[in-house]
């Protein structure tokens, strides 16, 4: 149905700009829609495989049809502002009643890629190896095709084994460890097999233990696990004292408070600077082996970081302890001082097997050139095409380059998708392609299913979570399962709407462990400080977190609670008796109460406009400069208005805020109970899993790619877009049955262009 009513009046969605069907769907959950007809109640439909469109809410009840209804948008406007002067600002009041209109945004309706070629069945010869063990895999149900099966079976001398998606590289390297212990009677305890994850190497030793003549007994002999597990189990060994377990800094808050101490003695606030970033640029440095004596710090943040790293590492040095980067760093510094313990590993280990080569790391790729000096029996598996870590240190061109590295080395390439339908894998083959830095390879699927890659076209980023959750709840119904959707994002910030929309719906779903709720963010949560101070003036909390952006210290505080005693006032009059020394600050920070006050009457849309403009909260943001963190404070603000855009006041904002918060802790205690769950998560999680329906967030530019590449890009660095390409790369290559790129057409409050990834 296209039309309902509302009140008395009639709602036609042929007129209905696509920025207010998220309101009018509101409505509708609400039970404020009817049928023009009938008269019972109506809701809006907003999927992405059919257009949006009313229906009866009674299951059961077939859609009247509503004859075609001529009425223009004029007669309809839920979502128009009221403004009203406040301090010599027009300001939003309320969103009803006003003339104004909206720019007309028709809705678009999803399409799909097209222009990929025809599906071609290519047939593969099972078995092409006359060896008894691949006899009894076969028979086991293990095949292997013509390229996995020179992959498992290659085994002296150096090996790249590029690994396109889904082309099966977990087979490939289970099916060759079990080749090498049986067919080739190789010693297990020669063999290193290193892993990505503890997790990715657990479940490698399960599926080993499945497969014929496999013993617990043979299998536990291998030396597997990642290469932290790894080496520092050689560390233990050689130098137990100045390895103690108790020494290990294991918590992130650990080195995050050895940082802050540093920080306070070169005058870096305590909440506002990004720690957390930091302590990420410290690894950085560490896994490039790169030392504080031979950094030249680009700029301010790094001159920051710099420093801190400096004060960590002698922290370290006065008390002996050690963090995780410390382990490779230190086996790597082991090995160099200790060349004749290096020669009995050497000695020790014929064959290393390593898998996700495409995220290493110049420490690791260090270690394995030591160990594997002798033999060069060096089997590495990756996908170039799948390097997403080079903000942790990890370099791709170790892969790219290991034939240069490894004279004589033999390269195979599994081309052949098991994973995903025709239509995804040409998709995503045709949006691989345009990179310059890789080896070039075409994915092959096996099968194909017929559905074609869809891009829809919500109007935000609200719009975009109905979209997506209507479409799992119409699958569920027509059988799948919770577990087989995925929702992947760029980034942790871009989840807040979807996160929201799954916590309203009755739909099990799982985040990741270390997820923080959006409205947690530093920026955001400063912010919205000022929200809560203006309702709750005697509370102390709000009023730290509002400090910084005032450019006040924290020790203010305590002074503000002695004014809130003295001169008995409350905590936003007590702004004005500060002291600062500054006469313009002190001038400014008694003209705060008043505008403070007046937030708690505002929408919360307004009220941020007035913290962000009046207060000056982007002049604060923008003065705290790039401090190396991707997702910028200026992006949380204009995310934080998204977010504010649907609540009428500050009371019932704040209450949304609390209530999600909540929601983000308790999600992530119940996970563990959910085995049949949507999952949301970043991306660069979703590395190495597989889904049946994948549904991308935000494929827009300034998402992905995120906008800190596309400035690389204007200034000359090509590498940070090519690595984004390679991340949507990931993310489509994730679907199996269903893939799924939202494009919305405006984001953060502006209009949004379509990724140029996309362009095809
Ligand atoms: N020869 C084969 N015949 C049939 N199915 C296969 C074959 N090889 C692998 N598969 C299946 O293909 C799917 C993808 O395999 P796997 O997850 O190992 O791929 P991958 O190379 O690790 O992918 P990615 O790097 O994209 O995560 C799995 O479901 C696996 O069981």
């Amino acid at each position: 149905m296209q039309a309902a009513k509302i009140k008395n009046e009639i709602i036609n969605l042929t007129n209905i700009s696509a920025e207010q069907l998220q309101e009018l769907y509101v409505q509708g959950k609400r039970g404020e829609l009817s049928c023009p007809s009938c008269g019972l109640p109506v809701k809006l439909l907003l999927g992405i495989s059919h257009p949006p469109h009313f229906s009866h809410v009674s299951p059961g009840i077939a859609d009247c049809s509503v004859p075609a209804l001529d009425v223009t948008i004029e007669q309809y406007n839920p979502i128009l502002i009221d403004y009203k002067e406040e301090n010599g600002f027009k300001i939003p009041k309320s969103r009803t009643i006003t003339k104004e209109q909206p720019a007309h945004v028709p809705f678009k309706r999803s399409t799909s890629i097209t222009g990929n070629p025809e599906f071609t069945k290519v047939k593969q010869s099972p078995l092409l190896i006359e060896d008894p063990y691949f006899d009894k895999l076969y028979n086991h149900g293990v095949s292997l095709d013509k390229e996995q099966t020179a992959a498992a079976t290659t085994i002296d001398g150096p090996l790249l084994v590029l690994s396109g998606a889904g082309s099966g590289k977990t087979r490939v390297l289970t099916v060759r460890t079990a080749y090498m212990l049986t067919a080739k009677n190789i010693n297990p305890k020669s063999i290193m097999l290193v892993t990505f994850t503890a997790k990715a190497a657990k479940e490698m030793k399960e599926r080993l233990l499945s497969y014929p003549e496999m013993t617990p007994m043979l299998v536990n002999q291998l030396v597997t696990g990642t290469f932290h597990s790894i080496f520092y189990k050689i560390l233990l060994f050689h130098e137990p004292d100045k390895w103690r377990r108790d020494l290990l800094m294991k918590w992130e808050w650990e080195r995050t408070r050895i940082l802050k101490i540093a920080g306070k003695e070169i005058g870096l606030d305590e909440k506002d600077f990004a720690y957390d970033q930091a302590l990420q640029q410290i690894g950085l440095w560490k896994n490039s082996l790169l030392f504080p004596n031979e950094i030249k710090a680009k700029d301010e943040w790094e001159t920051s970081c710099l420093s801190l790293y400096k004060s960590y590492e002698e922290y370290k040095l006065q008390t002996g302890s050690y963090d995780f980067d410390d382990m490779l760093i230190g086996c790597y510094s082991f090995f160099r001082n200790n060349p004749d313990v290096l020669a009995k590993y050497q000695k020790r280990f014929d064959y290393f097997l390593i898998d996700e080569f495409q995220d290493i790391n110049k420490v690791q790729y260090e270690l394995i050139q030591f160990l594997s000096a002798r033999t060069k029996n060096v089997c590495v598996v990756g996908d170039d095409d799948q390097a997403i870590y080079a903000f942790r240190g990890s370099d791709p061109s170790f892969i790219l380059h290991f034939e240069r590295d490894f004279p004589g080395a033999t390269v195979i390439k599994l081309t052949e998708n098991y994973r995903s339908s025709h239509e995804i894998v040409a998709s995503a083959n045709r949006m691989i392609k345009k990179n310059q830095n890789r080896h070039p390879k075409t994915m092959k699927a096996q099968y194909n299913n017929g559905n074609p890659t869809l891009f829809f076209y919500p109007y935000d980023e609200e719009t975009e979570a109905t979209m997506i959750v209507h479409d799992i709840q119409e699958r569920i119904t027509e059988g799948a399962n919770p577990s087989d959707f995925a929702i992947l994002y760029r980034t942790h910030a871009m989840s807040r709407a979807i996160f929201e929309r799954l916590a309203t719906s009755n739909l099990p779903f799982i985040i990741e462990k270390d997820a923080d709720s959006f409205y947690e963010r530093r920026i955001v949560k400063s912010m919205l400080a000022y929200l809560r101070l203006s309702s709750h003036p005697e509370e102390a909390n709000p009023v730290g977190d509002v400090l910084s952006s005032l450019f006040l210290k924290q020790s203010v505080l305590q002074d503000m609670k002695a004014q809130t005693i003295l001169q008995d006032c409350d905590f936003i009059e007590a702004l004005a008796f500060v002291k600062t020394a500054h006469p313009f600050q002190e001038r400014k920070l008694k003209s705060l109460p008043k505008i403070i006050r007046s937030l708690k009457g505002m929408t919360p849309a307004a009220a941020l406009l007035v913290i962000e403009k009046e207060i000056g909260f982007a002049d604060f943001v923008k003065k705290r400069g790039n401090e190396g963190n991707i997702e910028k404070g200026s992006d949380d603000i204009r995310d934080l208005k998204v977010a504010a855009k649907r609540f009428h006041s500050v009371p019932e904002f704040l209450e949304h805020v609390d209530h999600m918060t909540a929601m983000v802790h308790e999600v992530k205690q119940l996970a563990k109970h959910f085995h049949d769950a949507v999952q949301l998560t970043t991306i660069h999680r979703s590395k190495g899993l597989e889904y049946k329906y994948v549904y991308v967030l935000g494929a827009v530019d300034g998402s992905l790619p995120h906008d800190f590449a596309l400035e690389s890009h204007r200034q000359g660095d090509t590498e940070p877009l090519e690595e984004e390409r390679r991340l949507l790369y990931v993310a489509m290559t994730r679907a199996k049955d269903g893939l799924f790129l939202s494009i919305p057409q405006t984001r953060r409050g502006k209009t949004a262009y379509p990724s140029r990834f996309l362009r095809f």
